[in-house]
């Protein structure tokens, strides 16, 4: 199986107001496993995902897909990505049956007969109905639309999938049944999955590491159960805390993990030093010792490590100060 790394992968969107939504980030899929990628609005995760099918213009830094530039893959790669909306993914036009017809690569199968089985095995593999494959899409529910978008990205035998917030867009009532799917059908294929979401308890249930994204950059990254219940950096902390307690539903709406007291900083003039020192709440707004959260950027490849926080202060008392949950300490 394959693993995809991001390898200090920027992404600028152009214009001379533009930005750079992605800054130098480096990051490891490892082959079947599940990295879930958390952060609030505008962090970068979809640009980051984007990146990898090329999407999004990288501007410096290189994709990796089992250790080839995706770039220089002259095969079809195999990679796919699930996105939000199922509703704009489907063409109405268009059969079930046809759409994943469609995105079966070509020469794989001869003859209809074939592709036509092909297309039963997949539906069967969503737990959809393979009955159902003359349907127009505008017969099914959004969680149907979903499975048929899953589908589709099979089609092309892929052993990395990029799932972009593909549940956020859902009734809550069927966001678990997609949910279980997909964690099933990476299990099953023994896929690497790299999975979008801004919710925790989603991020929770689905991921082997977990990666946080702030202003462009990987904040933290570790062992989902590490980094969930031993957050290193502040800006995961505050995540938490601001997160709906594990006694609320897994998929309440509410869990947007926005910092509850400050507004992100403008993207287009990203803070010097550590990006998150204006609204950390252990750095220079609450010590006037720390400088150097001002001045130095702590941001490393954390690629190679198993737990690491892009934080000066991560190791010492200032893990003491902010407690996940709110409360604070002396
Ligand atoms: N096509 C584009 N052109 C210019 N700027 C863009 C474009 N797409 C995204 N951006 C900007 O890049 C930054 C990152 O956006 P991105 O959508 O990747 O974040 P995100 O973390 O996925 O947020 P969300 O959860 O809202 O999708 C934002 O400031 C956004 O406004």
């Amino acid at each position: 199986m394959t693993d995809l790394v991001f390898d200090a992968v920027s992404v600028r969107y152009g214009g001379r107001r533009g930005l750079t939504a992605v800054d130098r980030v480096g990051l490891t899929v490892s082959s079947g496993q599940v990295v879930g990628l958390v952060g609030e609005s505008g962090s970068g995760k979809s640009t980051l995902a984007r990146a990898a099918v090329g999407l999004s213009p990288v501007s410096a830094g290189r994709v990796l897909l089992g250790g080839v530039d995706v770039r220089k893959l002259r095969r079809r790669p195999p990679l796919q990505m699930v996105f939000q909306d199922p509703y704009s993914s489907l063409d109405p036009r268009m059969s079930i049956g046809e759409s994943i017809t469609e995105a079966i690569p070509r020469g794989v199968f001869s003859g209809r007969a074939a592709r036509r089985e092909e297309v039963a095995r997949l539906l069967e593999l969503v737990n959809l109905d393979p009955g159902r494959a003359g349907h127009l899409p505008g017969r099914l529910s959004g969680g149907q639309r979903q499975r048929v978008a899953l589908a589709r990205a099979l089609a092309g035998r892929p052993e990395v999938l990029i799932a972009d917030e593909i549940t956020s867009a859902l009734d809550v009532s069927v966001q678990g049944a997609v949910l279980n799917l997909v964690r099933d059908v990476q299990r099953r294929l023994g896929l690497s999955m790299l999975f979008i979401s801004h919710n925790l308890a989603v991020i929770r249930y689905l991921s082997d590491i977990v990666a946080v994204m702030y202003l462009g950059r990987i904040v933290e990254v570790g062992p989902a159960e590490q980094v969930l219940t031993d957050p290193q950096h502040p800006y995961t902390r505050d995540l938490l805390a601001a997160a709906p307690s594990a006694h609320t539903s897994l998929f309440d709406t509410r869990a947007d993990g926005a910092t509850a007291d400050a507004e992100p900083a403008d993207p287009h003039h990203p803070p010097a030093g550590c990006r998150y020192h204006t609204r950390c709440p252990v750095g220079p707004l609450v010590r006037a010792d720390r400088e150097i959260c001002l001045q130095v950027d702590p941001t490393e490849d954390a690629a190679h490590r198993r737990h690491s926080a892009a934080c000066h202060f991560s190791e010492d008392e200032s893990r003491r100060l902010t407690i996940p949950g709110g409360a604070s300490t002396p």
